[in-house]
C-alpha cells in the first residue's frame, strides 16, 4: 500500500478554512488533517472556534473560504463545503453529536437506536406499505437493525436499560447512547462535540472505553471537541489546538501538552487544571510569566475573537530557551476586566528570574505518566534552581510574600471591582482560601492579588462582587454553583472559633 491509497490518505483534510460572521472572524485560515482510524481532538479555550469548525464540516455552516476534503474508504472523494448537510450524513457518512444531548427522550433506549436506522429500513421497504408487510428485503433489514442496535447497546453498556425511556438514563449513559445511536448509522467519521461535558470521572472512563473500542473495532475515525483533558490526553492520537480561530499547535498529546503556546492558551481548562498541566510540564516559570493578567491592548474589550490580532510575548524557559508565545485567549482576558496592577510583573520578578541558572527540562516520555504530585519534587530538584529556596522562604514567611501583591492591590482596586479588598492580610496572615471547594492555588493567588485574603471577605460578597470576581477568575456561575459564600461563611465561623495557628491550615 503506498501513500496515495485511500487507506493511507487522511479521511479529512481541512484546507485554509475561514468562517466569518459579519466582521467577526471565527476561523481564520485553518488547515489540519484527520487521519483515518485515529482519534483526533480539537481543543482550545471557549470561543476558539471549535464548534464552528464542526458546523462547517457537517454542513451546518457554509465556510467563507477554504476546502474540506473527505476521502472515504473506497476512495470516494467529497468536498464537504459544497454539500448540503443531509448529503454529508448520507453520502460521506459523517455523523455528529452535539454539545447538548439530543435524544428522543420519550422513546426507549432501543427505539432510539432503531430510529437511527430509519433510512436504511425505508430503503429496504421500497418506500411502500407492502415492504412493511414483508415483501422484499424489509424483514431481513429489520432483523439486521435489531442486531446492530443490540450490538451497540452492549458496547455502550446499556443492555439492561434497553426498554427504559432514554430521558430516564443518567447523564453519562445518555451521552453513551448518543454515540451508540450515531454508530448505528455506520459512519466513517464520527464528530463528537464535548462528549464528556458534565460527566463524572467514572462516566468519563466509560466514555474513554467506548471511544477506544470504536477505534479498535470499527475503523470509524473520530474527531472530537473536548475540554476534559483526562479524555483528550487519554485517548487522542492527534490533537489540534485552536485559539481565536487559528491553529496554534498540532501534534501528539505529548507534543501538545509541552507546547508553550498551548500552555498560554491554558489548554481550554479551568485554572486549577492549568497549574496541574504546568507542573506536569515541569516548567513552573512559564506560568509565572504568563500569569500577567489580561492584556488591555488586545483583550476582549477590542474583540471576542481574533479581530484583536495575535498577542505575542516572549517567554524565557528555565533552560534559557526563548519562545514566542501567542497569548490572549485566556478566559480572564475575555472577561473584559482591565489589567490589574497586581498582575503586572513586579520589578523584582525579572531580577529573580535572571538570577536563576538554567534548569534541565525533564525527559518528555516518562513525564506524561508521572503523577502530578510526584513530579513536583522533580521540578524542585532541578539543578541550581533558585525557585525552591524562594518557595521555602515564602512558605516560612507568607506574610512577607503577600504584601508585595497587597501593595499592588489598591492600584488594581478599581479594575477588580470587588468592594471589600484589603491592602494586606490582617495580622500579616492570610486564610487558606483553598479550603473553599473550587479555589485552587492559581485562583487563590489571583484572589490575593485582588486583595482578598480571608474567608469573611468572601462571605460578605454581594452580587456585584461575585460578578467582579467571576470576571477576574473567568468562572461563569461557578461561585454560586459551588456556594463559595456559604462555604466561606462556615469557614469564617470556624476560623473565628479556632486558635490562630489553625487558620492557615491546608486541606
Ligand atoms: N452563528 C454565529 N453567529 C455569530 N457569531 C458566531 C456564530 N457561531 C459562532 N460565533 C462566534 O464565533 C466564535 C467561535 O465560536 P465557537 O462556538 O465556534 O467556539 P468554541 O471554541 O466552540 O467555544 P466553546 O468551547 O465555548 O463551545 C465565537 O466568538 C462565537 O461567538
Amino acid at each position: 500500500m503506498n501513500a496515495t491509497t485511500p487507506a493511507a490518505m487522511p479521511i479529512l483534510q481541512v484546507e485554509h478554512l475561514s468562517m466569518k460572521f459579519g466582521g467577526l472572524v471565527a476561523i481564520g485560515d485553518l488547515s489540519f488533517d484527520v487521519r483515518r482510524g485515529e482519534i483526533t481532538a480539537l481543543i482550545g479555550p471557549n470561543g476558539a472556534g471549535k464548534t464552528t469548525v464542526f458546523n462547517c464540516i457537517t454542513g451546518f455552516y457554509k465556510p467563507t473560504e477554504g476546502m474540506i476534503r473527505f476521502t472515504g474508504r473506497a476512495g470516494n472523494e467529497f468536498l464537504l463545503e459544497r454539500m448540503p448537510d443531509f448529503q454529508i450524513t448520507a453520502k460521506a457518512k459523517v455523523a455528529r453529536t452535539f454539545q447538548n444531548i439530543r435524544l428522543f427522550s420519550g422513546m426507549t433506549v432501543l427505539e432510539n437506536l432503531l430510529v437511527a436506522q430509519h433510512n436504511k429500513l425505508m430503503k429496504a421497504s421500497g418506500y411502500t406499505i407492502l415492504g412493511l408487510f414483508g415483501v422484499g428485503g424489509y424483514p431481513q433489514a429489520a432483523a439486521e437493525s435489531i442486531e446492530k442496535a443490540k450490538y451497540w447497546l452492549d458496547k455502550a453498556d446499556l443492555t439492561q436499560r434497553a426498554d427504559d425511556p432514554a430521558g430516564d438514563l443518567p447523564y453519562g449513559a445518555q451521552r453513551r447512547l448518543e454515540i451508540a445511536r450515531a454508530m448505528c448509522t455506520e459512519p466513517e467519521l464520527l464528530c463528537l462535540d464535548e462528549p464528556a461535558a458534565g460527566l463524572n470521572p467514572k462516566e468519563s472512563l466509560a466514555l474513554n472505553a467506548l471511544l477506544n473500542d470504536i477505534k479498535a473495532n470499527t475503523g470509524t475515525s473520530i474527531l472530537l471537541i473536548e475540554h476534559d483533558m483526562s479524555v483528550v490526553m487519554g485517548i487522542s492520537d492527534h490533537i489540534v489546538v485552536l485559539e481565536y480561530g487559528r491553529k496554534i499547535s498540532d501534534g501528539t498529546p505529548e507534543e501538545v501538552r509541552t507546547d508553550p503556546r498551548v500552555i498560554a492558551a491554558y489548554l481550554g481548562v479551568d485554572d486549577e487544571e492549568v497549574e496541574e498541566v504546568l507542573i506536569e510540564v515541569g516548567d513552573e516559570e512559564v506560568i509565572e510569566q504568563l500569569d500577567t493578567g489580561p492584556d488591555t491592548e488586545h483583550g476582549p474589550e477590542a474583540s471576542a475573537s481574533m479581530l484583536a490580532g495575535p498577542v505575542s510575548d516572549t517567554v524565557v524557559h528555565g533552560n534559557g530557551e526563548r519562545v514566542t508565545v501567542e497569548k490572549g485567549a485566556g478566559k480572564a482576558e475575555r472577561a473584559g476586566t482591565a489589567k490589574p496592577a497586581a498582575a503586572t510583573p513586579v520589578v523584582s520578578k525579572p531580577a529573580a528570574k535572571a538570577a536563576k541558572p538554567a534548569k534541565a527540562q525533564p525527559a518528555p516520555g516518562p513525564k506524561a505518566e508521572t503523577p502530578v504530585k510526584a513530579s513536583k519534587p522533580a521540578g524542585a530538584a532541578k539543578t541550581g534552581k533558585a525557585g525552591p529556596a524562594a518557595k521555602a522562604a515564602s512558605a516560612a514567611a507568607p506574610a512577607t510574600s503577600t504584601p508585595a501583591k497587597a501593595k499592588a492591590a489598591p492600584a488594581s482596586g478599581k479594575a477588580a471591582g470587588i468592594s471589600n479588598r484589603l491592602p494586606a492580610p490582617r495580622g500579616g496572615k492570610a486564610d487558606d482560601l483553598q479550603l473553599v471547594k473550587g479555589i485552587g492555588p492559581v485562583n487563590e493567588k489571583k484572589l490575593n492579588a485582588h486583595g482578598i485574603y480571608h474567608f469573611d471577605q468572601i462571605a460578605a460578597w454581594k452580587k456585584a462582587d461575585i460578578a467582579a470576581a467571576e470576571a477576574y477568575l473567568a468562572f461563569d456561575g461557578r461561585i454560586a454553583r459551588e456556594d463559595w459564600i456559604g462555604q466561606a461563611k462556615a469557614l469564617a465561623r470556624k476560623a473565628a472559633s479556632a486558635p490562630a495557628t489553625k487558620r492557615g491550615g491546608r486541606k
